[in-house]
């Protein structure tokens, strides 16, 4: 932060943006109100420059006599959460949505919510973002038996925790991956229970997080909803509604993290360079014929292996 200092620069933290402002939290207790220059969406459209997203770091101007606070850069994202969205001439592009996640919580209910094929597609995700996932088998009271459940996920090679948000047990197995600092988001679809699990998290302080009123420092106040909320504990927590409609970004690797136990298998197939559909020697066939590779598993891999080709993936 050194050469930031002598220009009079700060750090802030986005815990909120829209299109000209981003909220800021610094080291004083009220967040702030930074502008975002003409110039930085002026890199983005020419070279690709980084804009403020919920999660970023950025040194910024503070605010004097007569202006308010401006952004002067976004720093390098340690994580990046993105999702495909129609741009222009109906392309695709991608489209960050959080940055500087540490823990993704990926949520599911243990109802008939349950679906392992999903659970894969979020992973795949996560771990292409450089985030870690858990995984979080909520309604745990809505079922006598979750330890099968529990075993199937943690063959996709992450940690499992059961709990139930309503009920408010199995919480405290969630404290491992909860270090004060970190940064934490969830994923799941529609009624798994992510609102229910964040009100139990910020326990006390739920009363005061919906909305925050901020001063632009020109005197104007602007209500914007935070994003990145602070736990007890000095963990944030990210509620990001893009977050709730995340899509599979083209990403090898993340496939690859994904199924590892294909990809191992995929070393003894005979071609370097097998899809594991018409070859022959293919030793993902055979262990699925043997019994070794579960049929489902296997299908669901194709299938994200055939949307990253189409995708422009590898
Ligand atoms: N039985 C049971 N119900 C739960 C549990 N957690 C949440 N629910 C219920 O599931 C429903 C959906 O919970 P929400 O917390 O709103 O789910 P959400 O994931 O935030 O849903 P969206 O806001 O649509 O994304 C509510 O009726 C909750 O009361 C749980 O542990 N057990
Ligand atoms: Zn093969």
């Amino acid at each position: 932060m050194r050469r930031h200092d002598r220009k009079g620069l700060l750090p802030g933290r986005v815990i909120a943006t829209t299109r000209d402002f981003c909220t800021l939290l610094t080291g004083e207790d009220e967040p702030v109100a930074a502008r975002i220059p003409g110039r930085l969406h002026h890199l983005k459209r020419r070279v690709g420059g980084l804009l403020p997203v919920v999660g970023d770091w950025v040194v910024f101007k503070p605010a004097g006599a007569s202006r308010s606070a401006v952004v002067e850069e976004v720093l390098p994202r340690q994580t990046c959460l993105s999702r495909q969205a129609p741009g222009r001439r109906g392309r695709l592009v991608e489209q960050v949505i959080a940055a500087n996640v540490d823990t993704v919580f990926v949520i599911t209910g243990l109802d008939q919510d349950f679906n392992p094929r999903r659970i894969e597609r979020y992973l795949a995700l996560v771990t292409g973002s450089g985030a870690r996932a858990v995984v979080l088998l909520n309604k745990a009271d809505l079922c006598s038996d979750p330890e099968p459940y529990r075993l199937q996920v943690e063959s996709f090679g992450c940690p499992v925790v059961i709990l139930s948000a309503e009920q408010g047990t199995g919480l405290d197995a969630l404290s491992p991956f909860m270090t004060t600092g970190d940064t934490i988001a969830m994923l799941g679809s529609s009624g798994v229970g992510k609102s229910t699990l964040i009100n139990r998290l910020l326990g006390e302080e739920r009363q005061q997080v919906a909305t925050v009123s901020e001063s632009d420092g020109k005197g104007r106040h602007t209500t914007t909803h935070r994003e990145l909320l602070r736990l007890p504990g000095g963990v944030l927590l990210m509620d990001n509604p893009g977050m709730r409609e995340l899509q599979l970004w083209k990403e090898t690797a993340s496939l690859e993290e994904a199924f590892e136990d294909i990809f191992v298998l995929a070393r003894d197939c005979r071609f370097s360079d097998c899809r594991h559909l018409e070859e022959p020697d293919c030793s993902v066939k055979q262990a699925v014929a043997d019994g070794r590779l579960a049929e489902e598993r296997f299908q669901s891999f194709l299938k994200l292996q055939q949307e990253l080709v189409r995708h422009g993936g590898h």
